[in-house]
């Protein structure tokens, strides 16, 4: 790759936020000064790769600091798990429509004073339905990252016990945090909680802790963001989706959302014979998850062969066999 190339992808993660990419661009850069012979121009650059990675994340730098990071406490430490996100929604490849929509979202809520000053609520509570690697967790972190606040992941297994009767007191222990700490709450696998109904488990107990979660939902008019999730829109009571201000259909990339999820994920690396539309359209079926994977192996192919070209050929092959293990 030339070094216009280079400085095109480190731009580019720049502009995305993603200080993740931008390091993988480094590194790659110092790779290729350490293969010319530039060995004193390569540690060089390493070192300065490694002072970065230890250095405080964008997040903790940005204007205003960022919110304070509250680690949950007692029995709220099984139930939520905390961090800070410096993923940004750029870095997402979505769909018009869903773009559109949490970019409403993050709009609503950065203005969100002068909403309230006119009496009116600021979206807040998302459900993101759609099919497994699609980017429903990666958009609770986005969300996160652009308003700079922590992303509190609820923790099903601690708050789903065998003891239903349990559970309505754990939930409203995260809706009294939620209510103190502002911040994204992600329920992922929300499905668990909003239509479990297996044989060994009371109907009735589960009912009434999806009644204890609609109520705490509708009461519930803290600052932060709601963000649940599922893979399975069809097993929820649809009494849940009155309850939301957004649903957010997911769905699998078309050949045109590949093409730009593969390009973006190789940025850093030599594209530039690649056949994109046989590539696209091979690899239409698969997640957005699984098309990142299959860059990120073509790409891992072309490093230990000593290059950073990546064919057409390597791309197809290792779509080929993500189809395989997914099919
Ligand atoms: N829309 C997207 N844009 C860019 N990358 C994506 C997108 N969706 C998924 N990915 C990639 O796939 C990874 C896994 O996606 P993610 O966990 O967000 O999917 P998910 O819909 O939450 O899946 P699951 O239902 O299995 O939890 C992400 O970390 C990211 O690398």
């Amino acid at each position: 790759m030339t070094a216009a190339r280079h400085i095109i992808a480190l731009l580019k993660s720049h502009i995305a936020g993603d200080e993740q990419q931008f390091l993988s661009v480094a590194m790659q850069v110092a790779a290729l000064e350490a293969r010319q012979g530039h060995g004193k121009l390569a540690q060089e650059l390493r070192d300065l790769i490694d002072a970065a990675k230890v250095r405080p994340s964008a997040v903790e730098r940005r204007p205003g600091g960022p919110v304070p990071l509250v680690q949950p406490k007692g029995e709220l430490a099984n139930l939520l798990s905390v961090r800070y996100s410096d993923v940004r929604l750029n870095s997402m490849v979505l769909t018009d429509g869903v773009e559109r929509r949490l970019r409403r979202t993050l709009l609503e809520q950065t203005q969100q004073e002068r909403l309230r000053a006119h009496g009116l609520v600021p979206r807040r509570k998302l459900l993101l339905v759609g099919p497994p690697g699609a980017g429903k967790t990666m958009t609770a972190a986005a969300l996160a990252g652009e308003l700079r606040l922590p992303l509190f992941t609820v923790v099903l297994d601690g708050l789903i016990s065998k003891f239903m009767g349990d559970t309505a007191g754990k939930l409203r222990l995260v809706f009294e945090a939620m209510a103190a700490t502002r911040g994204v709450y992600f329920f992922d696998e929300f499905d668990a909680l909003g239509a479990r109904r297996t044989t060994e488990n009371d109907v009735g107990e589960i009912r009434r802790v999806l009644n204890s979660f609609l109520q705490f939902l509708e009461q519930d008019d803290s600052q932060g963001l709601i963000v649940a999730a599922t893979n399975h829109a069809d097993l929820l009571d649809r009494a849940l989706f009155r309850r939301f201000d957004d649903v957010l259909e997911y769905t699998l990339p078309d050949a045109t959302l590949i093409e730009r999820l593969l390009k973006a994920r190789l940025a850093a690396f030599t594209v530039d014979w690649i056949d994109w539309k046989a590539v696209a359209e091979a690899a239409v079926g698969l997640s957005h998850a699984e098309s990142t994977r299959a860059a990120d192996e073509a790409a891992k192919a072309a490093v230990l062969d000593g290059g950073i070209t990546i064919t057409t050929e390597a791309l197809l092959a290792a779509i080929a066999e993500r189809r395989a293990t997914t099919e």
